[in-house]
């Protein structure tokens, strides 16, 4: 099996399938050790990698990336990336994913924020992962995929905390966010072509896509390359806080996925939109990365207002 790209449109998935003569669902697992070589892990060495399907049909690729230089909590995991190349895509529903080890316990946790998490199923491919469990294929129906409420039972999640009705994950919603004037909009440092005004836009509509129903606190970032390529990503929250992904992170995600496999000192300008005087705040941490793993980066913040 060739090295798979991390979006995989429903005519390819097709034909894949068909050229291995497995079903859809078989063929996530057999995608599993082909997209290794695409993960970032640096400091331990370990390739994790997530392929999930899709409400859309399309099959989608998460996988590990690590930061040396930062501390270990800066890192993403293989399923938060899946998750964060989901939400990139509009997609709006994931129910099958399988993966090459056992999700930690804070990857259990992120996925909660997904409407019907409890019924996501999972293929772990490490044959060692439920050598003793209980829970393996815990319908009976012998695919191999087991409930995530089976591996994360009692769950604390969106319910506790949120009204029914709150837009979760992966679901439809806009922040109702905009930038301070038209005269900001004036200043045009040029970074690679693009205008700090387009970056700020590109975060702004970043932002507006930002998952904080807990904080209240949206967030977006966009990232240039020196090739003028432009990628964008917005802050996840989780219920229990710390699971949550920072839009950097986001970014990133977008960068890994689509930005031809080059290294991070590729990124040479960047821009945060954040509410100011925000609960929460991601200029320094943003800053802070930045520093770390582009430190040519011109990075600049501006803030946004709720309306
Ligand atoms: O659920 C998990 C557990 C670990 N990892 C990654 C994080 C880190 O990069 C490496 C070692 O923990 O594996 C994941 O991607 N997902
Ligand atoms: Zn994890």
């Amino acid at each position: 099996m060739d090295r798979p790209s991390f979006l995989i449109r429903p005519e390819e998935v097709e034909s894949a399938a068909k050229q291995h003569g497995v079903s859809v669902l078989q063929l996530l697992p057999l995608l599993v050790n082909p997209a290794k070589s695409l993960a970032r892990p640096p400091i331990s060495k370990f390739s994790v990698v997530a392929v999930g399907l899709g409400s859309s049909g399309r099959i989608f690729l998460g996988v590990n990336v690590e930061f040396p230089g930062l501390p270990l909590h800066h890192s993403i995991h293989a399923e938060q990336f899946l998750v964060t190349n989901l939400t990139l895509n509009s997609e709006k529903h994931l129910r099958y994913f399988s993966v090459s080890a056992a999700p930690c316990g804070h990857c259990r946790q992120f996925l909660q924020e997904i409407r019907d998490a409890p019924e996501i199923r999972i293929l772990i491919t490490d044959p060692n992962a439920f050598r003793d469990a209980a829970a393996e294929d815990d319908d009976g129906d012998g695919d191999g995929f087991v409930r995530l409420e089976s591996i994360l039972p009692h769950r604390f999640g969106p319910d506790n905390l949120l009204e029914k009705d709150v837009p979760l994950l992966l679901e439809l919603h806009d922040n109702r966010l905009t930038l301070l004037s038209d005269s900001d909009l004036q200043n045009v440092g040029i970074c690679n072509g693009h205008t700090d005004s387009d970056l700020k836009h590109t975060a702004l509509s970043a932002a507006k896509r930002s998952y904080s129903p807990y904080s209240r606190c949206p967030s977006g970032v966009a990232l240039v390359d020196c090739e003028g390529k432009v990628y964008r990503g917005w802050y996840m929250e989780s219920a229990a806080y710390n699971p949550s992904l920072g839009p950097v992170q986001a970014a990133l995600v977008d960068f890994v996925a689509n930005g031809g496999g080059g290294g991070f000192e590729r990124i040479v300008g960047a821009v945060l939109v954040e509410k100011k005087d925000a609960v929460v705040r991601q200029e320094h941490t943003a800053r802070m990365l930045f520093q770390t793993i582009a430190p040519k980066c011109e990075f600049k913040v501006f803030h946004c207002y709720e309306y």
